[in-house]
């Protein structure tokens, strides 16, 4: 890796996510990375040593209080760092999100690959957040089912080949999308004093708690870059409006030219809050979103789109395994669909969450001091800072004046816009 490792952090919301991630390096003549996999996978009957060879190296899914394990881990990852050649990936949520939401970056990794730079093992590292959105996720019913507490089905080969089978199925586009390198450098630059570790041995070497607050500090920006570079769908936003009409209507249902209508809006928005979306063609664009979810949603011949009926197949499931409260088959089958919308409206929350804040409070106060809005607006981000993780980085606080001005004043034509409309 030279004197620069880098560090490949993509998301992570699918199988396919390492695969791809394997493939493009392959393509692109770029050295293919040494990848985190939990022990899962490790069991497979004949798959596991193949993975190894094509780059994974197995750990424990948690490593709980086992010291030995943490220290023997640890010094694993500083030989990779310090004597590797390879670029290191792993996934900093530590699991594939089932809601389509960053979830809460894991730092164990993380520290042990930091702690090579804090001891000045190495003199600086490369952090590349990657963000990898699909068009339809080939999990998604999975993930449903697994919402709604049925156990996930354990990794397995014959697993594997069994469900070989859905891939025959159009699931449209990926976008793979590198975010700006992070340097631990430039990252840490006046906020760290690397030479207080001379003094010590270093396996005797613990961090310091401004080490600890900027590792999770670090994870944080890195989730959030990965949010940056993210690509909105057209099925985002076509899930977006359709679950706004459930929400407000009470109703499955929807005119085709009202969804065209409410997408355009939505996807003006969005764009304006500095959003990448995939829509170019409105109609050609949706009709082709439509079809590649027509296992969801369905256009009649009178032109309603309307979410499908699903039936949980209850009869394979051990109701004794369920996680949580075990639901009825009716429950079941009338909230899937809509779990399965809604993990295809959380990739857009966290680009909507702060505008959407300051709008309830100017909706709420309809006059307000700009101050107290402001201390509205951070306790709202507080509140909110397990469920987004934009909110949790304390942008707040630090966000200049003109910044939130801006921010303000973007909400308040979006109000307008969508009072005129
Ligand atoms: C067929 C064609 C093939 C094509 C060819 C494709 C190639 C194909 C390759 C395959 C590739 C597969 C890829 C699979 C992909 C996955 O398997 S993803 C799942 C596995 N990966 C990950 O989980 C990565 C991220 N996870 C982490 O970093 C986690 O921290 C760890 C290391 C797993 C440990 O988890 P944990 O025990 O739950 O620990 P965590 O919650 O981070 O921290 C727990 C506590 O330990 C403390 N702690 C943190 N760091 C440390 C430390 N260094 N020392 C001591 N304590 C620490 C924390 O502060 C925390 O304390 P509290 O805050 O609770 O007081
Ligand atoms: O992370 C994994 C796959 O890459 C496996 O574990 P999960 O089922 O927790 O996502």
């Amino acid at each position: 890796m030279g004197n620069k490792p880098i560090i490949f952090l993509p998301t992570h919301r699918s199988y396919a996510d390492f695969i791809l991630m394997s493939y493009l390096c392959f393509t692109y003549n770029i050295e293919i990375p040494a990848i985190a996999a939990g022990m899962d996978f490790y069991s497979m009957w004949a798959m596991g040593s193949m993975l190894r060879d094509t780059g994974a190296f197995f750990m424990r899914r948690s490593f709980n209080n086992d010291h030995l394990y943490w220290d023997t881990f640890r010094q694993y990852i500083h030989q990779l760092m310090a004597e590797g050649d390879l670029p290191l990936e792993f996934f900093i949520e530590g699991t594939r999100s089932r809601s389509g939401k960053s979830l809460i970056p894991k730092i164990g990794l993380l520290s042990m690959v930091l702690k090579t730079f804090y001891t000045a093992v190495v003199p600086d590292i490369l952090f590349v957040p990657i963000n990898i959105s699909y068009d339809r996720v080939l999990e998604e019913k999975l993930f449903a089912y697994e919402l709604l507490g049925v156990p996930k089905p354990k990794e397995s080969t014959s697993g594997f080949f069994k469900s070989l089978s859905i891939i025959k199925e159009y699931y449209g586009n990926i976008y793979i999308d590198f975010g700006e390198p992070i340097s631990a450098r430039n990252f840490f630059s006046g906020y760290l004093n690397r030479s207080f570790h001379n003094l010590k041995p270093i396996h005797m070497q613990e961090f310091t708690e401004q080490e600890k607050y900027l590792t999770s500090k670090l994870s944080n920006e890195i989730v959030v870059s990965q949010q940056n570079c993210a690509v909105i769908t057209t099925f985002n936003v076509i899930a977006l409006a359709l679950i706004n009409n459930c929400y407000i209507t009470g109703c499955k249902e929807m005119k085709l030219e009202d969804l065209a209508q409410e997408v355009a809006w939505i996807n003006e928005n969005l764009r304006y809050f500095g959003t990448v979306t995939e829509l170019n063609n409105l109609i050609v664009d949706i009709q082709n979103a439509l079809n590649v979810h027509k296992s969801l949603v369905t256009v009649t011949n009178e032109k309603m789109v309307k979410l499908v009926d699903h039936c949980v197949a209850l009869k394979s499931i051990d109701s004794s395994q369920l996680k949580g409260h075990a639901l009825s088959q009716e429950t079941m089958n009338s909230v899937l669909p809509f779990i399965m919308l809604q993990i295809y409206v959380n990739p857009t929350l966290h680009r909507l969450c702060n505008p959407s804040m300051i709008t309830i409070i100017i909706q709420r106060y309809k006059v307000i001091e700009k101050g107290e809005l402001f201390s509205q607006y951070n306790f709202l981000q507080s509140l909110f800072s397990h469920e987004f993780i934009s909110c949790s980085t304390g942008n707040n606080l630090v966000c200049n004046h003109y910044s939130k001005r801006f921010l303000l004043m973007e909400c308040r034509r979006s109000l307008k816009n969508y009072y005129k409309t």
